[in-house]
């Protein structure tokens, strides 16, 4: 059976560990192997897991996850599953691997594929503290990149007394990334389950990521840009893979996410593209009839203009709408 590979992001103090220590708290949460990362010398995050209880806990000490540790995260995972496999017992059912908070997930997601070997389901959870929204960030850049690459944002703080309406949250979540699923659950067990029951984006999002995110103009983020890119029917791969070059080069750190269907001559079914920042995973064949109208593509971006975003797509014969 796949193990799940959560990686478990979110702001500074928005409770990773907590949501963390919450999941190994339930008898659901036997089996998970947890990896750390803080970025300051003692690895208190990881110190406090490792205290929890019997669970496998593995430190990334490095630096941050995502600028320096791609390598050592590999050999750290390598060992924990060959550790597994040579004292004869089965797979972890899940790993987590929680990052620091100014952690942005697209480097990590590609250092990951280097452990193609493992059957891996690889997740993107984020967590945002209900109380705080995004506004206040002072690292908004790694804010928006983390909730734009989950699959599932994870509302917290819903347990305090006092705490936020979970339904305006909720859309606040939505408005930096509307193809996630929001986990608005504020007993904390039931949300951990939730959180990390495998799942991935919302079942719409899934179908049909263009159709997903129409009619929200009235929940935008200011900094935030949810657009609508049309490809031309039957272009060719080459033009495909030269505009996705273009978007990640043009945009850079703005490029937060990517996903829709293409279909390009000559080839049988629409061909699924994913990217999470500027980091694009290889293209996958869909089952014709599957992923929506092909050639509508959703962009989720910070700080750009659709003007901007256009420059960039009309020399491909794509046009652009924000939603
Ligand atoms: N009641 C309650 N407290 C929470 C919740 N999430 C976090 N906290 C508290 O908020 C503080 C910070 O939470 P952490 O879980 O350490 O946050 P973190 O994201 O791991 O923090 P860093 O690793 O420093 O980025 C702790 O005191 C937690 O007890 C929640 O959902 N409910």
């Amino acid at each position: 059976m796949a193990t799940d590979f959560h990686i478990l992001c979110g702001f500074l103090g928005s409770g990773k560990t907590t949501l963390l220590l919450d999941l190994l708290g339930t008898p659901e949460g036997a089996d998970t192997a947890v990896l750390v990362n803080d970025v300051g010398a003692i690895n208190v995050d990881g110190a406090v897991v490792a205290s929890s209880g019997d669970t496998q806990v593995a430190m990334l000490s490095n630096g941050c996850v995502c600028c320096s540790v791609g390598n050592d995260l590999v050999a750290t995972v390598d060992d924990l599953v060959y550790g597994r496999i040579d004292a004869g017992l089965p797979p972890f059912r899940r790993m987590v691997l929680e990052c620091s908070g100014l952690s942005r997930p697209s480097p990590i997601v590609r250092s990951l594929a280097d452990l193609g070997a493992h059957d891996f389901r690889v997740r993107v959870l984020s967590t945002f503290d209900a109380g705080q929204g995004t506004e206040h960030a002072a690292s908004f850049e790694e804010a928006a990149a983390q909730l734009a690459a989950a699959q599932a944002i994870v509302l917290t703080r819903l347990d305090l007394d006092g705490a936020p309406d979970a339904a305006a949250s909720a859309a606040a979540a939505r408005a930096v990334n509307p193809l996630a699923r929001i986990v608005a659950e504020p007993d904390r067990p039931a949300r951990a389950l939730a959180a990390f029951d495998g799942q991935g984006l919302t079942a719409a999002a899934v179908a049909d990521p263009a159709a997903a995110v129409g009619g929200l103009r009235a929940m935008r983020h200011p900094r935030i840009g949810v657009f609508l890119a049309t490809l031309p029917a039957g272009c060719d791969w080459g033009t495909v893979a030269h505009w996705i070059e273009d978007l990640a080069a043009r945009c850079g750190d703005r490029l937060l996410r990517v996903k829709g269907a293409v279909a390009v001559a000559g080839v049988d079914g629409p061909l699924l593209i994913q990217g999470v920042g500027t980091i694009f995973g290889p293209p996958m064949r869909l089952r014709p009839g599957t992923g929506g109208e092909p050639g509508r593509l959703v962009i989720i971006a910070r700080d750009l203009s659709r003007a901007e975003l256009a420059e960039v797509c009309e020399p491909y014969g794509a046009t652009v709408v924000e939603t």
